[in-house]
């Protein structure tokens, strides 16, 4: 097999722990394989000049990182306005979040252009491209109009909403013909795929030429779902360290007399925090008996402060916290503890290992790694039990887990009683198929299978099939 060159708009050094499930998955990956990764450095020029960035290219052991500046103007109509503003809130079924006035198309599709010219230079014939996720949709069809005709792979990390919630994009037509400049394009979940299939018939009258191919544009494209995971044995190598062990013993310590549940998330409104407070909250007036006794540690991780839905979703949790605390809070007892920052990586394993109950409850998610996390970091002997979102991409692949509608509020209280008060048998027999399960399709996995499918999807359309497209 050729280089692997990942290309996606987050990235990190391998070497060091990232926050965000994406850089997390590709950073464990590429340390593995070894390769080129490109992406945005993170810098922003403030008076940079749109579609032009310096790139910054240096080795982070066996992987090259080559990094991309960003004027400000690019960076505000590409990640804030565009990607962040357009494309995440619709495909997490949120079009009443949607700022479709913004016009900012033209810098997504500038700084795909920019990524495309630089990136182009850099690649070698054999070398096998994986794109990732909202950012970089037009990138291959980019490329393949330099002249690029490698293999190339997209993986979106977030969910595929139906066929109805895509349309209203007024781009929609463009950006979906987009993908089929990719020999091979990965979902989170089959019901992903099932939406693909759904639009490119309906909207694109895609054929279907095989067992998930579909041929529309003169080109074909494979569909396929590769549900990402975590790296479990390192997951728990992690949960062996000092840091770990020291937050699991003063965690423990500090909360002798209570019983936690823990939710860890980036602070994004499709997480589904209000509605988990509320739940909590009808928790402690459904059941009085957890008064004084369940507590529950939400970390909510600063995320795109820049965008107006995200601070409006601050404001009501802050909100929501405080007036739970107000209400039922005692001297010697808060129901609530929020933290709003980002808790490092090595700690988790030890403050997940800490917790009764994980609250993974968001209205939509691509996949989720914290429930796999939660998981993984569990004593077999004595495990927390997992509550976890219909919605979320996990739920197709973690059945053990005790599932809620996050938008029934007593509802997905009377769960987590259930969860609170769950035999050590049953905990034990839902854990351990969770874990093998986990285990099975772990992140290793999710290279392997994707990478061979990649190897094996059609060749590259030629230069001429491309032009007569
Ligand atoms: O890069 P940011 O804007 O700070 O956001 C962090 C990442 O959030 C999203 O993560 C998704 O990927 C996870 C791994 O596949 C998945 O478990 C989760 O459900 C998704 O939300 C986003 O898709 C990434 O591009 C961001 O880097
Ligand atoms: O304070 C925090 C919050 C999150 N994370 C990590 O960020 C990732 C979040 O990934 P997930 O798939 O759950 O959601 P995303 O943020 O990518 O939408 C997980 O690996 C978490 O352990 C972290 O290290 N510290």
């Amino acid at each position: 097999m050729g280089r692997l060159v990942v290309v996606s708009n987050r990235l990190a050094d391998p070497r060091k722990a990232a926050a965000g499930g994406l850089a997390v998955a590709l950073g464990e990956t590429l340390k593995r394989t070894g390769g080129l990764w490109f992406g945005w450095s993170g810098k922003i020029v403030e008076d940079g000049t749109p579609g032009e960035g310096e790139l910054h290219v240096h080795q982070a052991g066996s992987v090259t990182l080559a990094e991309l500046d960003l004027s400000k103007e690019d960076h505000d109509s590409y990640y804030r306005g565009y990607a962040n503003g357009v494309l995440w809130p619709v495909f997490h079924y949120r079009l009443d979040l949607a700022n479709f006035e913004s016009g900012h198309l033209g810098g997504y599709r500038r700084v795909n252009q920019l990524f495309a010219r630089k990136l182009y230079p850099l690649l070698k014939p054999d070398d096998i491209i994986w794109i990732h996720d909202y950012h970089l949709i037009p990138l291959a069809a980019e490329l393949r109009a330099m002249g690029c005709e490698n293999r190339i792979g997209f993986f979106l990390h977030i969910p595929l909403p139906p066929p109805p919630i895509l349309a209203a994009i007024p781009s929609h037509e463009w950006l979906i013909r987009a993908m089929f400049a990719y020999d091979l394009v990965g979902f989170q979940s089959h019901l992903d795929v099932q939406h693909f299939a759904h639009y490119v018939k309906a909207e694109a009258t895609a054929e279907s030429v095989g067992a998930n191919q579909f041929r529309a544009f003169n080109s074909t494209v494979q569909a396929e779902a590769f549900p990402i995971g975590i790296d479990v044995a390192d997951f728990q190598r992690l949960g062996r360290a000092r840091e770990a062990r020291e937050t699991y013993e003063t965690t423990v310590k500090e909360y002798s007399r209570r019983r936690l549940l823990i939710g860890v998330d980036r602070l994004d409104y499709s997480k589904g925090l209000p509605q988990r407070i509320r739940a909590f909250r009808e928790l402690l007036l459904a059941y009085p008996e957890n008064r004084h006794s369940a507590t529950l540690l939400q970390v909510a991780s600063p995320s795109r402060e820049d965008v107006d839905a995200y601070n409006d979703i601050q404001h009501e949790l802050e909100s929501l916290c405080g007036s739970i605390n107000g209400d039922f809070g005692d001297f010697d007892w808060m129901p609530i503890r929020y933290i709003h920052r980002t808790v490092a990586r090595k700690r988790l394993p030890g403050l997940y290992r800490a917790c009764a109950v994980a609250l993974v409850t968001p209205l939509r998610d691509g996949m989720n790694l914290v429930a796999k996390e939660f998981v993984a970091a569990q004593d077999e002997e004595d495990p927390g039990v997992l509550v976890l979102s219909r919605f979320a991409g996990a739920a197709e692949q973690m059945p053990q887990a005790l599932m809620v509608n996050p938008y029934d509020t007593h509802g997905t209280a009377q769960v987590i009683q259930q969860a609170l008060q769950m035999s050590l048998g049953e905990r034990r027999e839902r854990h351990a198929a969770l874990l093998e399960g986990i285990r099975k399709y772990d992140v290793h996995w999710w290279c392997r299978e994707f990478l061979r499918t990649l190897g094996e999807a059609k060749q590259p359309p030629s230069a001429t099939e491309q032009n007569a497209a």
